[in-house]
């Protein structure tokens, strides 16, 4: 087959790759513009099924979801928050600290939904296809779970915010989780306000976004690019980020 023909043939129509980069540069990290409208029980079953469809090593499919609607639930989280989030306060100083002071970092009790994506390491058995050496895959498996479920949130219109400034054994306890299961990620979810154009932390000045032309190496850890071929790439991505529309 000629390769023009093979560059074409599996690539989504322009729309629909236009949906999806739209999906990955709206995605935000919702905390505070969290609505209380209901979300029907559709759209969060899609939601999940998106997250439920992310890629896992060995096909171990490691997650379960612990859906939170009770305010007590919510309530008795929201303390395991306030009390971390005191600490963490304690560990930057002068203005870092003043600064950290003023963000809002959770939506728990706002938000309709909060949902606890987990992974379950002894699921499936030993040994796991892919996980026989690197033995935080699996973690890593349900973290696709949760980016998975993220983008689809936003492509229905759903906020969510990660929430992990609680000690892990509290949120366990808490949630009944046991002891060979892993809570990856506690998330507020429901419809919002608005959603920002940047992160908060962008904005507000808690950090910038790097220049992706800065983190691309070559060959090896902070190689430099040395042939055309990659100082192409470097220009290519440089030109991207001065003109990020071009998708
Ligand atoms: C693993 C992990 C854990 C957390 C987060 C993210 C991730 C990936 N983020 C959200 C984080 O601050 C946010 O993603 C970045 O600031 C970038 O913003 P956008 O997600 O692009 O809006 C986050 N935000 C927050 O307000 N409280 C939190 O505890 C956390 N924890």
């Amino acid at each position: 087959m000629e390769s023009d023909a093979l560059t074409e043939r599996h690539r989504f129509a322009d729309a629909e790759r236009a949906a999806l980069y739209k999906t990955v540069f709206n995605r935000r990290d919702v905390r505070g513009q969290f609505t209380s409208t209901p979300v029907a029980d559709e759209v969060l079953a899609r939601v999940l099924y998106a997250a439920h469809h992310a890629p896992s090593v060995g096909f171990m499919q490691p997650w379960n979801f612990l859906v939170i609607r009770s305010q007590e639930k919510k309530q008795q989280v929201h303390q395991l928050f306030s009390k971390a989030n005191r600490e963490a306060a304690e560990m930057f100083e002068g203005e870092k600290q003043t600064a950290y002071k003023s963000l809002k970092l959770e939506g728990i009790l706002e938000s309709p939904i909060n949902l606890c994506i987990t992974c379950d390491r002894t699921r499936t058995g030993k040994p796991v296809l892919g996980r026989t050496h690197m033995k935080t895959m699996d973690l890593y498996s349900s973290v696709c779970a949760v980016q998975n479920l993220w983008l689809a949130a936003r492509a229905e219109g759903l906020g969510v915010g990660w929430v992990s400034i609680m000690h892990e054994q509290e949120l366990k306890d808490t949630l009944n989780i046991p002891e060979h299961v892993v809570p990856i990620a506690y998330l507020c979810i429901g419809y919002v306000e608005h959603f920002k154009d940047k992160p908060e932390l962008e904005t507000k000045g808690w950090l910038p976004r790097m220049n992706l032309s800065e983190l691309v190496n070559f060959e090896q850890w902070q190689g430099e690019a040395s042939t055309s071929e990659q100082e192409q790439l470097l220009e290519t991505l440089q030109a991207l980020e001065s003109f990020p529309t071009n998708f």
